[in-house]
């Protein structure tokens, strides 16, 4: 039924990318403060600027991961260090947490200005799932995931949400670590085996396999169904409509 092996009857979704649009709005951010803040270093370490890539740069290093992961992983792909800083720090001070909270002002701006769109193929998933009997969490990494389900309408189809902030104060690992999908199968009370994951990132998709759920589902938005393969996909679909026709 809806795709899933018979012996799975809890739903794991991401959320950026898998049930909303809101992928996008991070991948444009991203590049927006990476830009801005490369430029800057390489005219003051004369090394040449070399923009962030929003295909690569963003699928292997940003996506899916928590804020701070993002930051630090990409930045070490370009050789660079940054102090951690602390989570107040403002936008202008050059460490981990300040080009991240310089990132989430432009998202935050976005959620507000009215860009969180559903994807719709996947309401209609999550409603066929609730019809079914199938229990649903949300899991991302996202500690903007509740501002963003809210926006989108959706937060009432969802059970149980494990998010950026959930993560934070339970001391989680981000993905590619499946910690918070444990977290939200634990929360409901069920084992890895009868879970599914439902992942856009290459992250997560990692995650997904790490934790031994019982099937991974890569979503693929952006035309990388291989790599969604080799990183932990069991299945790869373009929208979770596809899964519906599966009675
Ligand atoms: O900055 P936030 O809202 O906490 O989100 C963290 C990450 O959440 C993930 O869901 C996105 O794929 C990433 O692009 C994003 O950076």
């Amino acid at each position: 039924m809806l795709g899933l092996p018979s012996q799975v009857n809890v739903c794991l979704f991401d959320l950026d990318g898998v049930l909303t649009q809101t992928a996008l709005v991070h991948n444009a951010a991203w590049k927006q403060t990476f830009d801005s803040f490369l430029e800057s270093w390489s005219a003051r370490h004369g090394v040449p600027f070399v923009p962030f890539d929003s295909g690569a740069d963003y699928h292997q290093y940003v996506d899916g991961r928590q804020r701070a992961d993002g930051v630090r992983t990409f930045l070490a792909s370009r050789g660079i260090t940054l102090p951690e800083g602390t989570p107040d720090d403002t936008g202008d001070q050059e460490t981990v947490n300040g080009v991240g909270n310089r990132k989430n002002v432009l998202v935050l701006q976005k959620i507000k200005e009215g860009a969180v769109q559903v994807y719709p193929g996947s309401v209609e998933y999550l409603k066929a799932a609730k019809a079914a009997g199938l229990r649903r969490a949300v899991v991302s990494a996202s500690a903007n995931c509740k501002d963003v389900l809210e926006a989108a309408g959706i937060a009432d189809l969802l059970e149980v949400r494990v998010d950026g902030l959930v993560a934070r104060e339970q001391g989680l690992p981000g993905k590619p670590a499946p910690d918070t999908f444990l977290y939200a199968a634990k929360l409901l009370g069920v084992e890895p085996e009868h879970c599914a994951v439902y992942e856009d990132a290459l992250a997560g998709v990692a995650a997904g396999r790490a934790g031994g759920f019982g099937i991974v589902i890569g979503v693929d938005r952006v035309g990388q169904a291989e790599a969604l393969r080799t990183n932990g996909a069991d299945v790869v679909v373009t929208d979770l409509a596809e899964l519906l026709t599966d009675n």
